[in-house]
């Protein structure tokens, strides 16, 4: 039984420039991570290495259950239990509410299957992640016609619909105003402390990410700078994380070890 989700050694390049530099870092079940750094410090890069909708340059993934990702079948099934929501929610507009979130089951079927309708199991259970972010009134209504919030709930949903042991957020709240994003932040983290789904979110809200974030990850350069609680991230510590200082060789840090800078 393993209990966590592991990156050893990553690194990451866009032709010869380096966009990754040695991450290692660990996730546990049922943990609520949050990703804070600047434009381009590399935290869409990060999460979208993990399921791997970027390759790898280097390195090795360890996936809960799973183990260690070898080959194309390991990957299809870390992409099965991996929910993803994106800031742009990057739903399909003219489609239902229950259309979209019934999307995260066709990884469960075989591209000749998910042609027909699918079976009543994937039906129910997405009826079911809908009620969970409260949107079961608005089931049959296209998403175009929902608000920006009430979108990025259908987003949750979607991720909710693989049953998924990991979600991965990129910036899921960058488009909502303060009080939105409080609702949806909360609704998230509510939803993986129940079902013990762990989560890994990029931020760009400091307050947001203390109050969220069971463990925070500083990245600057491409490079871990920071690891740990909310309550250590202190001034000089998110200076660092903001800073455009060139991180150095030197800074390379061991899984969840809590980096004070
Ligand atoms: N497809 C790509 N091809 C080449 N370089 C890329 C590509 N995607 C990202 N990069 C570069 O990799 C680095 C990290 O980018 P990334 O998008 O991961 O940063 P980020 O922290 O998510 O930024 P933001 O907060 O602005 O979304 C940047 O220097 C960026 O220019």
């Amino acid at each position: 039984m393993n209990n966590k989700l592991s990156l050893k050694n990553i690194n990451v390049k866009y032709g010869e420039s380096l966009a990754l530099k040695s991450i290692n870092l660990d996730i546990y079940k049922g943990e609520f991570v949050v990703l804070l750094g600047s434009s381009g410090a590399g935290k869409s890069t990060l999460l979208r290495t993990i399921n791997q909708l970027n390759p790898l340059t280097s390195g090795e993934l360890d996936f809960f259950d799973l183990g260690k990702i070898r080959n194309k079948k390991d990957l299809q099934n870390l992409r099965k239990k991996t929910g993803m929501i994106f800031q742009q929610h990057q739903l399909i507009e003219r489609n239902t509410v229950f259309q979209n979130v019934l999307t995260g089951r066709l990884g469960f079927h075989s591209l000749l299957r998910s042609i027909l309708p699918l079976p009543k199991f994937d039906q129910e259970l997405a009826l079911d992640c809908i009620d969970r972010v409260n949107l079961l009134d608005k089931a049959l209504v296209k998403v175009k016609e929902l608000s920006g919030g009430q979108q990025q709930r259908v987003g949750i949903a979607r991720a909710l619909a693989q049953n998924p042991s990991l979600i991965l957020a990129d910036e899921p709240i960058a488009s909502l105003d303060p009080k939105t994003s409080h609702q949806v932040l909360s609704m998230l983290k509510d939803i993986c402390k129940k079902d013990n789904i762990s989560a890994l979110t990029s931020l760009h809200q400091v307050d947001f990410a203390k109050e969220y974030g069971d463990r925070i990850i500083g990245l600057s350069h491409g490079k871990i700078v920071f690891n740990g609680k909310s309550d250590q991230l202190s001034d000089e510590i998110l200076k660092n994380i903001y800073s455009s200082s060139t991180i150095t060789e030197e800074t390379n840090f061991t899984s969840n070890e809590v980096v004070m800078v």
